[in-house]
């Protein structure tokens, strides 16, 4: 109900590449409707990591249901002078037709296999070329930064303080679910509470402390109004000599005469290691052992970890800018690639060669798998044409890309099949998933699932992406013949 409450109130059908809609007047004026297939697929991992999260799926299948040419874009695009008449009044009665498979989301993903493909008419195909990408290449990166400032806190949890330092508005509420399937426990930004339903967290600004006369008086007054949950930012004017003995003070003399314990403070500057062993002594000295420590101020994976190596006493980050913006590696870089032509009946599978064998692309419609080991780790993902299937009661031949002279085998292995059809003729057949499911669904990924060495931070291990044997015979294929009519 909610999501729906955002594209109610505004029509994005043109959020769109102006060539999108150029080729797709051309292809109109050709009578070119061929059914052809585009894959999403990335080629390298954000701050080189080991796996990226697949994220933003259900805001692609909002945009593609939802999409229609109003009156007013019909005239905004006469204006321009560029578009046939016929084209136009096409446009009028626009509806994407096509079919889309993809990832569930939330799954752990590597580069180059396809986790989103469009197989569609070429006109259809193309006009969803740029919301698809704009979408999935937002949520995934901030989805795959969460994990990794989760992962670093250990445990401990992680808020998303980002909605002031995103890029826009839409960027905080869909960074915020992004973040929220990541791993994070919830988000200081209300309307993302309100649409997706996730865990809102808050504690006070310096605007608060610094209004009031003075600090305790900031303090006194908040625990007075949120007795139950007042969380008491105390680096205003210095943490150890004025802001710490105020906090404990408050719990002292407000909140236990009301029966009630101090629920935390906040730090926001300095050297969050020293300052925190610092405050946890004190507040433990005070009996206030249940008080929880929250920091905040510029933090990601990095500085994470090297504060909890020093032995800095945290319970909580609050992180902004730098998850909601994926500061240290801001754009995903997700493309989509025709691979497939359907023309008189018959399937051509096209490839783009290239000098540079990792832009060298995966053609065909193909399906993709996570093959796992007895003990259900993911040892690779597997691709095969469209119409193979694996018999997992047999050693399966299988071609690393990388040493193709060997001779390798998958053996008590299962496979999943990683892309399930989303939209059919146009129309959602998937229903719209929980956030917390999703959540949860990241967690045992990474818990149970993918191999520890793919999780480290340092050149971790590279997830292998092998092939069908005529999968890759079909690939070689190809690049030969394309080879030769170079010649
Ligand atoms: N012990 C620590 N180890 C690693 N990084 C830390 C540690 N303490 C703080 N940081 C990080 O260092 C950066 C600088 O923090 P610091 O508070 O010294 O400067 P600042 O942000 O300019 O301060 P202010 O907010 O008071 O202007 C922040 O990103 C902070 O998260
Ligand atoms: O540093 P980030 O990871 O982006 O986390 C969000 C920041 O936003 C707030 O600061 P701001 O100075 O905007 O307001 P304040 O007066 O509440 O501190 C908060 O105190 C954090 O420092
Ligand atoms: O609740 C907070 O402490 C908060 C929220 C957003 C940004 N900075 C801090």
């Amino acid at each position: 109900m909610a999501a729906q409450k955002i594209f109610d109130k505004r029509n994005l059908t043109m959020m769109m590449d102006l060539y999108e809609l150029t080729m797709a007047n051309g292809y109109f004026e050709d009578h070119a409707d061929n059914y052809v297939t585009f894959d999403v697929f990335y080629r390298k991992n954000p701050d080189n990591g080991g796996y990226a999260i697949f994220a933003g799926l259900e805001q692609v299948i909002e945009y593609i249901e939802n999409m229609h040419f109003s009156e007013e874009d019909i005239e905004y695009l006469r204006s321009l002078n560029i578009f046939c008449d016929e084209f136009l009044e096409y446009l009028r009665n626009y509806h994407f037709k096509g079919d889309i498979f993809a990832f569930r989301e939330g799954t752990i993903m590597y580069p180059n296999e396809p986790i989103l493909t469009v197989h569609a008419s070429l006109i259809d195909a193309q006009l969803v070329e740029t919301a698809i990408l704009a979408e999935i290449n937002h949520q995934s990166l901030i989805a795959t930064k969460a994990s990794r400032i989760v992962r670093a806190a250990k445990g401990r949890a992680v808020s998303d303080f980002g909605a002031r330092r995103a890029h826009n508005m839409d960027a905080a509420v869909y960074g915020a679910r992004a973040a929220y399937i990541g791993g994070a426990v919830g988000t200081a930004t209300v309307l993302a509470g309100q649409l997706f339903n996730i865990p809102l967290s808050g504690t006070m600004a310096h605007s608060w402390v610094m209004y009031q006369d003075d600090e305790y008086t900031a303090f006194k007054k908040f625990c007075e109004m949120y007795p139950d949950n007042s969380i008491l930012l105390i680096d205003t004017y210095d943490v150890l000599e004025s802001g710490l003995p105020n906090a404990i003070r408050c719990a002292k003399e407000v909140l236990e005469p009301m029966g009630k314990r101090l629920k935390g403070v906040r730090l926001d500057s300095g050297d969050l290691a020293y300052l925190t062993i610092k405050v946890r002594k004190a507040l433990d000295e005070a009996g206030l052992n249940d008080c929880m420590i929250v920091a905040s101020n510029s933090l990601d994976e990095y500085s994470i970890n090297s504060i909890i190596e020093q032995g800095g006493q945290i319970d909580s980050f609050g992180v902004g800018e730098r998850l909601i913006t994926s500061k240290s590696d801001p754009v995903f870089g997700a493309v989509y690639k025709i691979v497939e032509v359907e023309k008189n009946g018959e399937r051509i599978p096209k490839i783009k060669v290239s000098e540079t064998v990792e832009k060298i692309t995966n053609p065909g419609r193909k399906k993709v798998y996570r093959v796992y080991d007895e003990e259900g780790r993911a040892i690779s993902d597997l691709l095969t044409k469209y119409d193979e299937t694996v018999d997992t009661s047999r050693r399966y031949r299988y071609i690393d890309s990388k040493k193709p002279w060997k001779n390798m085998h998958y053996e008590n292995y299962t496979v999943k099949e990683l892309q399930q059809q989303v939209i059919k003729d146009g129309k959602r057949i998937m229903p719209t998933e929980n956030l917390d499911d999703l959540r949860q669904y990241v967690k045992d990924q990474l818990d149970n699932e993918i191999w520890v060495s793919e999780l480290r931070f340092d050149n971790p291990h590279v997830h292998y992406l092998d092939m069908s044997p005529s999968y890759y015979e079909m690939k070689m294929d190809l690049l030969y013949k394309s080879q030769k009519n170079e010649d």
